[in-house]
C-alpha cells in the first residue's frame, strides 16, 4: 500500500536541509512512496513580492532584484549539492526561471488571482526539480511528476476546487505500482485548459491528502520542524505540549481556527478513507509523532490555544436607524463570499453586524469599499484573536488578564477573545 510523505518549506530550505531529507526517504523501503514537496523556505512569500512588483510598471528595478535574489538562492543550493557535476539540474531550473519571467510579461494585465497562480506555482516546480535530481544522485530512483497535470481543478484561482473523479483517474493511472519514489509538487493543480491553479496558502498538506485519498494510501506523514501537533504553537507558548493522538475532527477545528501546522482542508479526504496522518519531526525522526485518526477519546484531554495575528474588526451598521435584519445579513455575507474572505469571529445586534477578518489588503480593501457604498463601516486594525478549545474554568479570564477584549464568543467547546496586538505578549503561558 502507498505511503505519502509531505515535506514543507522548512524541511528543504537550503542544501543542508535537503541533505537531511535523504535518510528519511532511504529509511522507507516500501513502495509505492509518493513524496509531496513545497517551495524552498519562504520562496512563496518572495514570489508574492515578485508578483506585486511585476504588476507595477514603476517597480521594474525591484522586480529584477527580486527575481535575481530568488535565482541566487536556488543556484547556491544547487552548487552546494551538485558542484559542477553533470547531474546538476541547473539548466532545467534556469529554463523554469525563464518561463516564470515570461509568465509575468504575459499575465501582467490578467486578473490578480490568475496572474498569481501562473507564477507562484514556480516555487514548487523549481524545488521539486532540485530535490528529484538530488535523490537520483543519491541512488534513490525518483520520478518527477507535474501536479498541474495530476490534480485537476476548476479555475477558481488561488482557492481552486478539486475535480475529484478526474484527479483520481489521472493520479491512479500515472502513479500506481511504481518502484521509484514518485515526487510531485504540493499546493498546485491545473485546469482542463492547462492553466496552473493553487489550492490556498500552505496548501501542500492538502495536496498530500489528495494523493493519499486517490491512492487509498496506508498513511500520510507530514514532516515538520516540530515533533508533532502541539496544544499551542511552541514558538508562542512557553508550556505547549505535544498532542499524542487526536481525531480528524479535532485537528480540523484546530487548523480551522488558525493552528498553522496543518492546512484545514487536509483532514477531510483522509477521514473519508480512514487514512491516519502522522505529524513528525525531520530533525528528530525517532521521536514519537502525533497521530491523527478517527479516535476521539483524547480530544478534550488538554485545552489548546490558537493565536491569529493581523486581524481586523469591522463593524457594519445600516444607515437611517434601521435593523440589521436577515436580508441585510444575507447581503453582507454575500459580499464576504464574493471577496473570498472568511470571518474568524462574528457578532450581531439590532443595528450592527461585526466581523473579525484576516488583514489581507488585496481582498479586504475591495470588500470594505463595497460595504461603505451602502453601510456605515468602522474598522480597528492590528488585532490578535485568541481561540481556546476545551477551556477549563477561569482559563480565558486568566489568559486575558490586563487586556481589554474588543469582542468575545463562547460555546460548549470553544472560547474566543479579540485583543489589540499591542496589549499581547510575545510569549504566552497556558494557565494550569
Ligand atoms: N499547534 C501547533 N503545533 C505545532 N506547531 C505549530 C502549532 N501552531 C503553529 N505551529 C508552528 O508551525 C510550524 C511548522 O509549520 P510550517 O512552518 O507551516 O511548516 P512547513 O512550512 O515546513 O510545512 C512550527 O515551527 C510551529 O512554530
Ligand atoms: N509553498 C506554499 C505551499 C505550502 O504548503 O507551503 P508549506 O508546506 O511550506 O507551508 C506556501 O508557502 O503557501
Amino acid at each position: 500500500m502507498t505511503t505519502v510523505f509531505k515535506f514543507g518549506g522548512a524541511s528543504i530550505k537550503d542544501a543542508d536541509a535537503i541533505r537531511q531529507l535523504t535518510p528519511l526517504i532511504e529509511a522507507h523501503e516500501d513502495r509505492p512512496l509518493v513524496v509531496v514537496i513545497s517551495a524552498m523556505g519562504k520562496t512563496t512569500n518572495k514570489l508574492e513580492a515578485l508578483l506585486a512588483a511585476a504588476r507595477d510598471e514603476s517597480r521594474t528595478d525591484e522586480y529584477r532584484q527580486c527575481l535575481d535574489s530568488l535565482k541566487t538562492e536556488h543556484s547556491e543550493a544547487m552548487e552546494a549539492l551538485f558542484g559542477d557535476s553533470g547531474e546538476s539540474p541547473a539548466e532545467r531550473v534556469s529554463a523554469l526561471f525563464q518561463e516564470l519571467d515570461a509568465q509575468h510579461r504575459k499575465h501582467r494585465s490578467s486578473p490578480y488571482a490568475k496572474h498569481y497562480d501562473q507564477t507562484v506555482c514556480y516555487g514548487e516546480l523549481i524545488s521539486t526539480t532540485i530535490v528529484a535530481a538530488w535523490l537520483n544522485r543519491c541512488s534513490i530512483a525518483t520520478d518527477w511528476h507535474d501536479a498541474r497535470k495530476l490534480v485537476r481543478t476548476d479555475s477558481r484561482y488561488q482557492a481552486a476546487n478539486i475535480d475529484w473523479p478526474t484527479t483520481a483517474e489521472s493520479i491512479r493511472q500515472q502513479l500506481e505500482d511504481s518502484d521509484s519514489v514518485l515526487l510531485t509538487q504540493g499546493f498546485i493543480g491545473g485546469t482542463e485548459e492547462g492553466e496552473a491553479t493553487t489550492l490556498g496558502r500552505e496548501g501542500s498538506d492538502f495536496s498530500a491528502a489528495i494523493f493519499a485519498h486517490c491512492l487509498d494510501a496506508k498513511e500520510v506523514v507530514i514532516w515538520k520542524d516540530v515533533t508533532g501537533l502541539f496544544n499551542a504553537d511552541p514558538r508562542r507558548f512557553d508550556n505547549a505540549v505535544q498532542l499524542e493522538r487526536i481525531s480528524y475532527a479535532e485537528a480540523t477545528e484546530l487548523a480551522w481556527h488558525g493552528a498553522k501546522v496543518i492546512h484545514p482542508k487536509t483532514l477531510g479526504p483522509l477521514q473519508e478513507k480512514s487514512i491516519p496522518l502522522m505529524v513528525r519531526s525531520f530533525e528528530a525522526p525517532d521521536t514519537a509523532p502525533s497521530v491523527i485518526d478517527a479516535e476521539q477519546r483524547f480530544d478534550a484531554d488538554v485545552p489548546s490555544c490558537i493565536l491569529r495575528q493581523d486581524q481586523v474588526w469591522l463593524e457594519v451598521r445600516p444607515r437611517n436607524f434601521s435593523f440589521m435584519d436577515e436580508p441585510r445579513l444575507h447581503d453582507i455575507l454575500g459580499r464576504l463570499v464574493e471577496a473570498g474572505m472568511h470571518a474568524n469571529l462574528v457578532d450581531s445586534s439590532a443595528m450592527r453586524f461585526a466581523l473579525c477578518l484576516d488583514d489581507k489588503p488585496e481582498r479586504l480593501d475591495p470588500l470594505v469599499e463595497s460595504l461603505q457604498g451602502d453601510y456605515d463601516v468602522s474598522r480597528e486594525n492590528n488585532l490578535t484573536l485568541l481561540t481556546v478549545r476545551h477551556p477549563q474554568a477561569g482559563m480565558m479570564d486568566e489568559l486575558s488578564k490586563g487586556r481589554e477584549a474588543l469582542a468575545e464568543r463562547r460555546n460548549a467547546t470553544t472560547a474566543q477573545r479579540l485583543f489589540h496586538s499591542r496589549d499581547c505578549p510575545e510569549t504566552w503561558h497556558i494557565p494550569d
